[in-house]
């Protein structure tokens, strides 16, 4: 009997492959970072073969290093990082340019021209999206218009467009597929229909013979070649990260939040298998689905996503670009050195804003700072600034669904600092709950691969998995709140639109 789920979880900055076991714990795993580009300001490209590398370099380590065979893995699940937009060659499997991640704000001008026409309520009842550089579209767009004969071979049928997920099973199988998870993220795909939007297509001047064919987040939908393990492996699992991370926390029921803090932040709520729209700059979104007899999407949930651009990365840029940490974890004990923030506030808004604000166009700033502001002080305004932009989505979620929160799932690399996880319970005045499994990305994808499979027999089992590891509970007077929040606001309002003509 197979011991192990193998978990591909292809993140922004790195690739990971997790072993889980039949309690959904971890047996082995094994992380590479790659390589990140910034071009131009705004801009973040990958290198999609770096993706690929990295991802099979860590998973065939773990069977390696931990003397696990291919017959010792039932199914692979995958997860990644969305709207990161790759185009390739169907006959050489090479990438025709630089992969635009998600992060990229190149396509902000054609976003302002598609509100300008009047597209926008078109996009959002369909997609659930707000027109935004953020998704895939306008990335394909932006490849197909610049990327020399790019148009033409793509009319042609000979190129392929594809999100991380789909990159990595064409590497792994030939096949040319997308769930339906990461395809609501590409401003092309009617999430009621659950198909491509002929419309969306025509509006964005993408050629439908690029497009992949949506599969179940849940189901078997690929076989990995037997070259990569030693055996055919089934791929049963596949999903946007965030979704995967909502699946992992067992977030299974109507308004049951989650928030990752990765290089992003992403708060998500289950609301059913109805969509359910916005009023307040919130995304609609797939959660996932699963594989009916004929193998097709089915039994969708649906969810509110609140995105963050910026979270776990303003770390990285105080080890990297300031130099002022030498690894992540020592944020925590440079920003305890300062008992408060000492009226520093950072907006670390390096590639615009997501919700609620929306603005492709401002960037990072730091105000308040006097002559006793110290690098204690701004390490501590770079881990606010988290949990500033976390409740800044709070807020909008809580208005959308007219609920009032009893607690907040949380995970990711940044929820291991307990320092900020204090600082979000307070920030919130909602209980923030840490799990004992915080790699819930990876668990996600391997739960919906299980489930495909018969490792697991159902989302009940799944959900009774879940354990705590630490709760936070709110400490701080409502007062003190608001001050610290309404500076926050006005310190955002420093960033807001910066990179327009003044
Ligand atoms: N102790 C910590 N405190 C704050 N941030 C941290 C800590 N440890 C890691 N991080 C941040 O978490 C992020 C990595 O989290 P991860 O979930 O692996 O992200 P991703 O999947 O986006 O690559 C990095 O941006 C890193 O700076
Ligand atoms: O790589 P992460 O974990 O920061 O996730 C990125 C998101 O999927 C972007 O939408």
């Amino acid at each position: 009997m197979s011991r192990y789920i193998l978990a591909l979880d292809q993140g922004t900055t790195s690739s990971r492959a997790i072993l889980f076991d039949r309690r959904g714990n971890i047996a082995a795993m094994e992380q590479q970072e790659f390589p990140q580009h910034y071009p131009q300001s705004g801009w973040v490209e990958h290198d999609a073969n770096d993706i690929w590398r990295s991802q099979l370099e860590v998973a065939q380590a773990v069977l390696k290093k931990h003397q696990v065979s291919a017959a010792d893995i039932a199914a692979i699940g995958i997860t990644n990082q969305r709207e990161t937009t790759v185009v390739w060659d169907r006959k050489t499997g090479e990438p025709v340019c630089p992969a635009i991640v998600w992060q990229d704000r190149r396509t902000a001008g054609l976003c302002d021209r598609l509100r300008a026409e009047g597209r926008e309520a078109l996009f959002a009842a369909r997609t659930g999206l707000v027109l935004d550089a953020y998704f895939a579209g306008t990335k394909l767009n932006w490849i197909l218009e610049n990327v020399a004969g790019a148009r033409e071979r793509a009319e042609r049928g000979e190129l392929a467009f594809g999100t991380v997920d789909s990159w990595l099973i064409y590497k792994l199988s030939g096949e040319h597929l997308v769930d339906s998870s990461n395809a609501s993220r590409s401003l092309l795909f009617d999430i009621h229909r659950g198909e491509w939007d002929d419309e969306l297509l025509a509006v964005l001047d993408v050629p439908r013979a690029m497009l992949p064919r949506v599969v179940a987040s849940s189901g078997v939908a690929a076989q990995a070649g037997e070259q990569w393990f030693g055996a055919a492996l089934p791929i049963a699992g596949i999903a946007g990260d965030q979704q995967a991370a909502t699946f992992g926390q067992a977030c299974l029921r109507q308004g049951m939040v989650k928030n990752t803090y990765g290089t992003g932040c992403f708060m998500l709520m289950h609301t059913g298998a109805q969509a359910a729209a916005s009023k307040n700059k919130l995304l609609t979104t797939v959660g996932w689905s699963f594989a009916g007899d004929d193998g097709k999407p089915r039994d969708t949930s649906y969810m509110l996503e609140g995105s963050i651009f910026v979270a776990g990365a303003v770390v990285q840029w105080l080890r990297d670009g300031l130099g002022i940490i030498e690894k992540s974890s020592d944020i925590e004990a440079l920003a305890a050195q300062a008992p408060d923030n000492g009226g520093v506030y950072f907006v670390p808004a390096f590639t615009g804003l997501g919700t609620p604000y929306w603005d492709p166009y401002a960037r990072g700033s730091m105000s308040g700072l006097t002559r006793g502001s110290t690098k204690a002080h701004i390490a501590r305004a770079a881990l606010e600034s988290i949990a500033y932009q976390t409740a800044d989505v709070l807020e909008a979620m809580q208005k959308d669904a007219a609920i009032a929160l009893a607690q907040l799932r949380v995970d990711g690399g940044a929820a291991r600092n307990d320092l900020l996880m204090q600082f979000q319970a307070d920030m919130l005045g909602v209980q923030v709950v840490r799990p004992q499994v915080t790699e819930t990305t990876a668990l996600g994808a391997a739960y919906l691969a299980g489930l495909a499979t018969g490792f697991w027999d159902s989302q009940e089992e799944i959900a009774s998995m879940w354990q705590v590891e630490r709760e936070f509970d709110p400490a701080m007077a409502p007062d003190q709140r608001q001050e610290l929040l309404d500076r926050w606001r006005r310190a955002v309002s420093c960033s807001k639109g910066w990179m327009l003509a003044g």
